[in-house]
């Protein structure tokens, strides 16, 4: 029996390991996207059409992976990102990887959709922040607010690119449409226990962002923004963070790649908020070139549930202590002791000339 270091060297390793053990519907579940999947392979093909210029003879010595994010330390710039269902990988579920997050020292985004309750997750120790899709029903999503901050949750990723569900073609030809008997999304129960279904809001506007700061003094992040006349609408509502995501291409299949919507994004924002991205981040290096572009931090989707299907916490745990690793060396070889010290001079690509940083931006910057 191989251990997981011999068996995933990387997270294709991983991933291609989960893929033996899952159920197939649930594979594609987790795997899949909207539409033709245009957008979920257009993340991972960003980062290969990037390069990196690395500089030497900088004296690195050892790196320093950590970052400062809402005003607390992070283990490094790599976050777990909400993905819903972790009973479908492995029985313990979201509390797995919670124990693996807390141990690797960074951020458990815990879904909405999550198949255990936050309180479980949150006892298995961490910093957790909570996603959160608004409701209709505003009573119901206050509550649910003071549910994760009961539970102890650090900030609000609020998602804002699903108005209404993506239309996720593996699933259709599975008919695979909800959670098996006895699993559920615990996070929606109502006070007399009754789960409700999570609701797509189509109605869903800039005042509810507004009403939800009104609600709740945790840093509130926009999960989804890929347009900079958003990011500059998200600070002018006095958001705290912006998420770049696509959904890790599940909702809009067609949306611009994230690594690719990122300067965009960081050029409208000017610093005054911590910007990260999501979506098809599989290599240290990949990492890297996000945060040259000018990302605080990155978050992973899909990885953390190969890990889980394939060794509970401890699958996970590897999964992220791998992209530690990997980090740490690509830091080292391209001359940078610390995060800080990587800039858009390090990466070279179709819109950017190294040493000049970006010489076009997304279309509206
Ligand atoms: C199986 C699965 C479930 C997801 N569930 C949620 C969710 O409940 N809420 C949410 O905001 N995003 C959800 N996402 C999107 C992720 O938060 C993230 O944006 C995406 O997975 C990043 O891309 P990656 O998987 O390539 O790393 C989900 C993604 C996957 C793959
Ligand atoms: C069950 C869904 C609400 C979770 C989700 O956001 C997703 O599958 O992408």
């Amino acid at each position: 029996m191989l251990t997981l270091d011999e068996a995933g060297l990387n997270l294709a390793d991983v991933a291609a390991e989960a893929r033996r053990r899952l159920e197939p519907a649930h594979w594609d579940f987790f795997a899949g996207g909207a539409g033709g999947e245009r957008t979920v392979r257009a993340n991972e093909a960003a980062y290969t059409r990037r390069w990196v210029v690395p500089r030497v003879l900088r004296g690195t010595g050892e790196r320093d992976l950590r970052i400062c994010l809402l005003g607390e330390p992070v283990s490094m710039p790599v976050l777990v990102a909400p993905t819903a269902f972790h009973r479908l990988a492995h029985p313990d579920g979201e509390v797995a990887t919670a124990r693996a997050a807390a141990e690797a020292g960074t951020v458990m985004v815990v879904s909405m959709a999550a198949t255990r309750g936050v309180e479980e997750i949150a006892a298995a120790g961490g910093r957790l922040w909570f996603q959160l899709y608004p409701q209709p029903d505003l009573e119901f999503t206050a509550a649910v607010v003071r549910r994760a901050e009961a539970a102890g949750c650090r900030a609000l990723v609020v998602t804002v690119d699903s108005p209404v569900f993506g239309r996720r073609e593996r699933d259709l030809r599975h008919g695979f449409v909800d959670l098996p008997p006895g699993l559920a999304c615990e996070n929606m129960r109502d006070t007399d226990g009754r789960v409700r279904t999570i609701e797509m809001d189509a109605g869903l506007g800039w005042e509810r962002i507004a009403w939800l700061r009104g609600i709740t003094s945790l840093p509130i992040l926009l999960k989804g923004v890929l347009h900079p006349a958003d990011a500059r609408l998200a600070v002018a509502h006095g958001v705290d963070g912006l998420l770049v995501s696509n959904h890790g291409g599940r909702q809009l299949d067609g949306a611009l790649a994230t690594l690719d919507a990122l300067p965009g994004i960081v050029a409208a924002v000017g610093g005054r908020l911590p910007v990260l991205v999501d979506g098809g981040v599989r290599r240290g290096t990949d990492v890297l070139v996000a945060l040259a572009l000018g990302a605080t931090a990155v978050l992973v989707g899909r990885p953390v549930l190969w890990g889980l299907a394939v060794g509970g916490a401890a699958g996970v745990r590897h999964v992220l202590d791998l992209l530690r690793a990997d980090l740490d060396r690509a830091l080292a070889l391209a001359g940078a002791a610390r995060p800080a010290d990587l800039g858009p001079d390090l990466v070279a690509g179709p819109d950017l000339v190294a040493g000049c940083g970006p010489v076009a931006t997304v279309v509206g910057a």
